[in-house]
């Protein structure tokens, strides 16, 4: 039968794409290093199945992040699918996939809860169920000196965990919980028995469905519903007449997803299937990701996928390939004819590399042959010095994965703070300025709205309305300051914030480098707050920043902190730029930059020597198109540097 080729624009496909655009077998596997054309050949198998006939909405890709789906609509367009064509296919994250299929299931779309602040009272009632269990069998088990409220945090990460490996829906009916047996699953009782309350009170006690999902619990309840047999394969909600099913990434995959992903296949029998992924690109395996998703699981419950090789990387040159593959210990090609430059900058301080970072960017900006610059941090507290510079510079520049750190709520605490206690709220001059200060104090106060006239509002609304009123005048802002934040404060968060203003008051720079971290106590303060710990370290780590740099001015208090508002206009007036973006690494996954730059690699600061932490490290490296910069102390290098043969001359 004649089958003839989709033929790409912009790229000519090597004999191993085409081999893989063409195949016709069901069950095909691709694992390949980061850069091999993983995504591209994607793109070209599904022009392949249109140029056949498919319509559109039987392909059905899936990922796992929102980038990762926008990455492939571009390489679809980029191979030559016209843009109307792609936004026909079925391109999703596996968690909007799934909450499609439920909604289609149950007949009604249930609320999806999306932060962990509005998440958290739920999980607090659960704890609080636990521990008040009348028929408890081992109630000693279920106490601790924590409150539920500090307990949460560590609860959602095992909630993930319990989630994303489908560890009660794999444990024997008949056994009982027991302490016992949580041991040896690795999750303490009271997490195993604070998730069941939570499940009951996620249901709402309705028969068919939940009250509500947050993230993940949309694969979740579908994987569950599929084990039990709630909706089977030959449920209408699953016949979607498919004819090619893809997953991008596939590294990313875990039991519940998988179990989705067995189901979508088995509900199609003559669909194809093309998964691809690199097994160095786990980054998630505390929620169960693991490479057994594409080997030995996939042939024991799906089937023997053929296997097709991509082994060049088609991104950067073999010296960095080399690197990477050191980095990776495995085998790494590339395209001869790529060439990739590979800077090793030396920077003795955090101050040295940001000033060095702003100029990077802003001679990036005065060239035309490198399009994106993207400096990838592991944290997003890293970014704080380097933006302070580039804004110095006025130089353009965009954050991805989080916010510019003059919008981070633990900025506008420290200048709300300082702008009340010295009355001094130069920079905030319009309305919107002083709601977000507001909205700032508020959150790390611990206070409520609560008067008479809003209490027919919920909390959320009670405050934006409350915020509303207040930030429209100056006299206004500075009495709610007085009447509803400090006053109605929980006790510590009002020791903290009142003992902080005094030092600000003194407007003595040495009181304020000695002592303002302390008044504050960041981590206490935001541990209140925040459900999980690593959110509650973010922003000391943040405030820690703000205070060297207000230091490190050497213009005093008040000088420092008009400077922090000359910034946030500077900030505001500068256009939004995509040319030299700063990001996190989770949040380039997939993607690929001109430029890419990784400062912070001296010994310990890209965290522990975890296998997470190489692998984040290999996908940070692997973006690099013409250019990489890596950043570290000469005398102390990353033993991850070390380990990619980076520490010496290149
Ligand atoms: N035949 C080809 N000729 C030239 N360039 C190609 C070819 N195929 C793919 N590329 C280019 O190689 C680069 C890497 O491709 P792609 O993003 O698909 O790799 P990947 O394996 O999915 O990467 P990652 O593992 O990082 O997600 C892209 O710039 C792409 O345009």
């Amino acid at each position: 039968m004649s089958d003839p080729a989709f033929q790409p624009t912009h790229i000519t496909p090597s004999e191993e794409q085409i081999a893989i655009q063409r195949h016709r077998g069901r069950l095909l596997l691709v694992e390949a290093n980061a850069g091999a054309a993983k995504t591209t050949t994607l793109a070209l198998r599904i022009a392949q199945a249109l140029q056949r006939g498919a319509e559109p909405q039987t392909v059905l890709a899936l990922t796992y992040t929102a980038p990762a789906v926008a990455a492939l609509k571009e390489r679809l367009a980029h191979v030559g699918v016209p843009r109307a064509t792609v936004q026909q296919l079925r391109i999703q994250t596996f968690e909007a996939f799934a909450l499609g299929v439920l909604t289609q299931a149950e007949g009604t779309k249930t609320q999806v809860v999306t932060s962990h602040e509005q998440v958290r009272p739920y999980v607090v009632r659960a704890i609080d169920m636990a521990q008040s269990m009348p028929e408890e069998r081992y109630p000693e088990e279920l106490m601790t000196d924590a409150t539920p409220g500090n307990l949460v945090e560590g609860l959602l990460k095992s909630f993930d965990v319990l989630k994303g490996r489908m560890v009660f829906e794999h444990l024997d009916p008949e056994e009982g919980l027991t302490p016992q047996l949580a041991d040896e699953l690795g999750f303490g009782y009271l997490t195993m028995r604070a998730w069941r309350c939570n499940e009951f009170i996620r249901k709402g006690g309705h028969p068919d469905r939940p009250e509500f999902r947050f993230d993940g619990d949309g694969v979740y309840d579908l994987a569950r519903m599929l084990l039990t047999g709630e909706i089977d394969a030959g449920d209408t909600a699953l016949q979607l007449g498919l004819s090619l099913i893809c997953v991008d990434e596939m590294h990313d995959v875990n039991r519940a997803a998988f179990t989705v992903l067995k189901a979508v296949l088995a509900a199609h029998p003559r669909a194809g299937f093309v998964g691809v992924g690199d097994r160095d690109q786990v980054i998630h395996s505390q929620t169960g990701a693991e490479a057994g998703f594409m080997g030995e699981h996939f042939t024991a419950e799906i089937g023997q996928p053929t296997v097709l090789p991509l082994t060049q990387s088609r991104r950067f040159s073999p010296q960095l390939a080399r690197h990477v593959g050191a980095l990776a210990r495995k085998p790494y090609a590339a395209d001869a004819a790529l060439h990739t430059a590979i800077q090793l900058a030396p920077c003795e301080s955090h101050r040295l590399a940001a000033a060095f970072i702003a100029r990077l960017a802003q001679s990036h900006h005065q060239q035309q042959a490198l399009a994106s610059l993207r400096v990838l941090l592991r944290h997003p507290a890293q970014s704080v010095l380097i933006e302070h510079e580039l804004l110095r510079l006025g130089v353009p520049y965009g954050a991805v994965g989080f916010a510019p750190y003059l919008e981070r709520a633990e900025t506008l605490l420290v200048r709300g703070l300082y702008a009340y206690a010295c009355d001094d709220f130069t920079g905030f001059e319009d309305a919107a300025q002083r709601a977000g200060l507001l909205d700032a104090l508020l959150l790390f106060s611990g206070a409520k709205v609560d008067s008479i006239e809003l209490r027919h509002l919920d909390s959320t609304e009670a405050q934006r309305a409350a915020v509303g009123e207040a930030s429209a005048s100056l006299d206004s802002t500075r009495t709610f300051i007085e009447a509803h934040v400090l006053r109605s404060a929980n006790a510590g968060a009002r020791r903290r914030l009142e003992a902080a203003m005094a030092v600000l008051r003194s407007n003595d720079i040495d009181a304020f480098e000695a002592s303002f971290l302390t008044a504050l106590d960041a981590l206490a303060l935001a541990t209140r707050v925040f459900v999980r710990r690593q959110d509650a370290e973010q922003v000391a780590d943040n405030i820690a920043q703000l205070h060297r740099v207000a230091v490190a001015e050497g213009t005093g208090v008040d000088g420092a902190f008009r400077l922090f508002s000359a910034m946030a206009q500077a900030r505001r007036r500068l256009r939004a730029n995509e040319r030299v973006v700063l990001s996190g690494i989770e949040a380039a996954k997939g993607l690929e930059f001109d430029h890419v730059v990784i400062p912070h690699l001296s010994q310990g600061e890209f965290g522990d020597g975890s296998a997470e932490n190489r692998n984040l490290l290999y996908v940070a490296m692997t973006r690099a198109r013409c250019r990489l910069t890596v950043m570290h102390d000469t005398g102390r290098p990353s033993r991850f540097l070390k380990d990619a043969e980076m520490t010496g001359p290149t």
